[in-house]
């Protein structure tokens, strides 16, 4: 269970001027949710989701992982604690001078920044997210756990392709795989399907699902897709100017016609 509590994060944006992004937020997050954040542009879900792996230090407030509060960990106890929680990305963030079974080993070897600069990842988020570690497998469990994935995202033929001659979608199979390398408990998805066309999205969310429901895997996804949310997230928050408006069961939440948010976001009020 996650457990987010009083959650609140301001930026200095000048001096002596700070920006609420998110502002005593409390939320829990039940193990096996497929959980989704949603709200307009700016409300603060990628600052929410960043906060969730301590991407961003929260500047109040506690996220407790199975009750370990990880905004008081700090060297080897965090980076451990963050092999619990993988990450996919909208543009997929593969290594692309490497084939999908490199890329899918790379959390799992020894990495240096120097050798795989992933697109998209400051050399700092890089280092956080743990791709810089010791490598704790053998080659031989390594080629083992590389199969298993690509089994796990229907990707075997694929195996030695390079990302280039991948489509979006398998390349978002990758990316999953990668991020599953490590057998977190929680996935954090930022709009994983917002590049996709709609045949795409639906084959990834088939994917989540059924991974979701082997692995029992935790999903926490934003997206400004309301059809992705009515599809796959049993519960759904809403953030709006900073704050959670209104979370719980998806479908209640949708159906609260006194919410203006969401009329908002399932008319496609937004952007
Ligand atoms: N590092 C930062 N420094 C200062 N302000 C920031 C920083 N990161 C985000 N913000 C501001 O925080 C607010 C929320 O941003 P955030 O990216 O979390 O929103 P969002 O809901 O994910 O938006 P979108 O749907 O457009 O991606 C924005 O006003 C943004 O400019």
């Amino acid at each position: 269970m996650i457990e987010v509590k009083q959650l609140t994060k301001e930026f200095s944006i000048a001096k002596n001027k700070k920006l609420t992004v998110l502002n005593d937020v409390n939320l829990v997050i039940e193990d096996g949710d497929i959980f989704g954040i949603i709200g307009m542009s700016g409300a603060g879900k990628s600052t929410f989701i960043r906060c969730l792996n301590l991407l961003e230090r929260p500047t109040r407030g506690s996220i407790l992982i199975e009750g370990v509060d990880i905004t008081k960990k700090k060297g080897r106890e965090l980076l451990s604690l963050r092999k619990q929680i993988g990450m996919i990305f909208q543009n997929f963030n593969l290594l692309m001078q490497k084939n999908v079974s490199k890329n899918i080993a790379f959390g799992l070897e020894i990495t240096r920044v120097k050798d795989y600069k992933i697109p998209g990842i400051s050399d700092e988020d890089y280092k956080k997210l743990g791709f810089f570690k010791k490598r704790s497998l053998k080659k031989k469990e390594i080629g083992r756990r590389v199969d298993e994935l690509l089994k796990l995202v229907d990707l075997e033929e694929k195996k030695y392709e390079y990302p280039s001659k991948l489509s979006g979608g398998q390349r978002q199979r990758v990316a999953i795989a990668r991020a599953l390398a490590t057998n977190p408990s929680i996935l954090l998805c930022d709009e994983a399907t917002s590049a996709l066309d709609s045949r795409t999205t639906e084959s990834i969310l088939k994917l989540l699902k059924r991974i979701n429901e082997e692995t029992k895997v935790t999903i926490i996804m934003i997206t400004h897709e309301m059809n992705v949310v009515q599809k796959i997230c049993n519960k759904v928050a809403v953030l709006d100017k900073s704050e959670i408006v209104a979370s719980g069961y998806t479908r209640e939440v949708f159906s609260d016609t006194s919410s203006e948010i969401v009329a908002q976001l399932l008319g496609g009020g937004e952007e």
